[in-house]
């Protein structure tokens, strides 16, 4: 393909990313893909080429563009050597009109970046908010006891441990480490969202907000597969992925409870009062988690914000009943928001005059309220509001 073929293609692509964020539809990464699959003569270097204007556009245009060709001549504001590949060649994209404007910058829509603001978070973090992320494993403890050997690349060694560092795009899942269970794709900031959990062999552990089990799987390794660890969710997809990654972990003792919406304590009713730690990893805006996935940016209203909100509030209440006296819940998203972090604790603190905040004991973060908070520009890590609430 030639480089303005390619810039096309970005730009097709773009139009159905926008179209997608306004109506719920496909994240970009299956939009690429499946733009890949349906175009064959697109080889490596198309590809590659192909995803990077993708990505760089998406990144470039705060709030949601009018159209892909928009979106791109955005980002030919930040990088002017794309201006010469509208060119108006076969399949390339139309030359340039006078009154053509390109898409708005900056880092979110306005409503969400006056959010960002008023939760503390300038315009440097704000600008790392949209970096490239790299790729952390775990090594899992539950099969590799001392340093772990042979691994196609060296990682760098992070401040958790246990915790390895690879360029962004590294195809660890390749690796035969990763198929034996020796290692786990996960972020360092979700590493220490585990880690303060502090949960310990032995002990009755719930991980209400389970997903697809990647905590879980952390979990489990801190119990050494020792005591009882539910795994619940209302996604039956994402939970049914654990049983499967449980295995290639090592992991004997995850318990997979599918919860109804709004029925929740029903199917937790065993646990009620018994569990030492409740981890809530709570449904969030996922605003730390841009640099995975920059449109999400797109995708989120005030309206849906507040039912976020709404949610962890009741997801709150609903750990608090089954944790023991004397116990601990661990609340976390991946949000900067003080709504969906510091906020939500002091409101559970006010309602809840039994429970007291301890800070958790981590090599990272920075104290945001009565917990802490990780960022991408100041931890390398995606963005994390953690707090450690105690049942007296
Ligand atoms: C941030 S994700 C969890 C990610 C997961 N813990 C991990 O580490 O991969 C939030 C999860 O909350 C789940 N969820 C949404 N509503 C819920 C509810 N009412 N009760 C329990 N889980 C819920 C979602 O299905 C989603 O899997």
């Amino acid at each position: 393909m030639t480089p303005s073929a390619r810039l096309q293609a970005a730009i097709e692509i773009l139009d159905g990313v926008i179209d997608a964020a306004r109506s719920g539809g496909a994240p970009a990464d299956r939009l690429v893909a499946d733009w890949f699959k349906n175009h064959r003569f697109a080889g490596s270097k198309d590809k590659r080429a192909i995803r990077e204007h993708v990505y760089d556009a998406i990144r470039a245009c705060g709030p949601v563009p009018a159209s892909g060709r928009a979106a791109m001549l955005g980002l030919a504001e930040e990088k002017p050597e794309l201006r010469d590949l509208f060119d108006g060649s076969q399949y390339g994209p139309a030359a340039i009109g006078e009154r053509e404007r390109p898409a708005e910058g900056g880092i979110a829509p306005e409503w969400l970046e006056d959010r960002l603001i008023a939760s503390g978070i300038g315009e440097d973090e704000a600008a790392a908010l949209l970096g490239r992320a790299p790729l952390d494993v775990r090594i899992n403890r539950l099969k590799v006891s001392g340093a772990l050997e042979g691994l196609p690349e060296e990682g760098e060694a992070l401040a958790l441990p246990g915790a390895l560092r690879f360029p962004s795009g590294t195809q660890v899942s390749a690796w035969d480490a990763f198929a034996q269970g020796l290692i786990e794709v996960q972020d360092l900031g979700s590493q220490a969202a585990c880690l303060a959990v502090g949960a310990q062999p032995g002990e009755t552990v719930v991980d209400l907000c389970a997903g697809a089990g990647g905590k879980t799987l952390a979990l489990a390794a801190a119990m050494a597969n020792e005591g009882t660890l539910v795994a619940a969710d209302t996604d039956k997809r994402r939970l049914s992925q654990l049983g499967p990654r449980a295995e290639r972990a090592g992991v004997l003792i995850a318990r997979e409870v599918l919860l109804d919406p709004g029925k929740e304590a029903a199917a937790l009713e065993a646990w009620l009062g018994e569990a030492d730690r409740v981890l809530v990893d709570a449904p969030c805006s996922g605003t730390g988690t841009w640099r995975r996935n920059p449109e999400a940016r797109w995708r989120l209203s005030e309206g849906e914000l507040q039912k976020l909100t709404a949610l962890q509030a009741r997801l709150l209440r609903i750990a608090a009943d089954l944790v023991k006296p004397g116990g601990t819940l661990n609340y976390v998203t991946c949000s900067l928001l003080d709504e969906e972090g510091a906020g939500q604790v002091d409101a559970f603190l006010k309602q809840n005059p039994g429970w007291s905040a301890q800070k958790p004991d981590l090599p990272l973060g920075a104290p945001r309220g009565e917990g802490i908070r990780l960022s991408p520009r100041r931890d390398a890590t995606d963005g994390f509001f953690i707090a450690r609430l105690c049942k007296a």
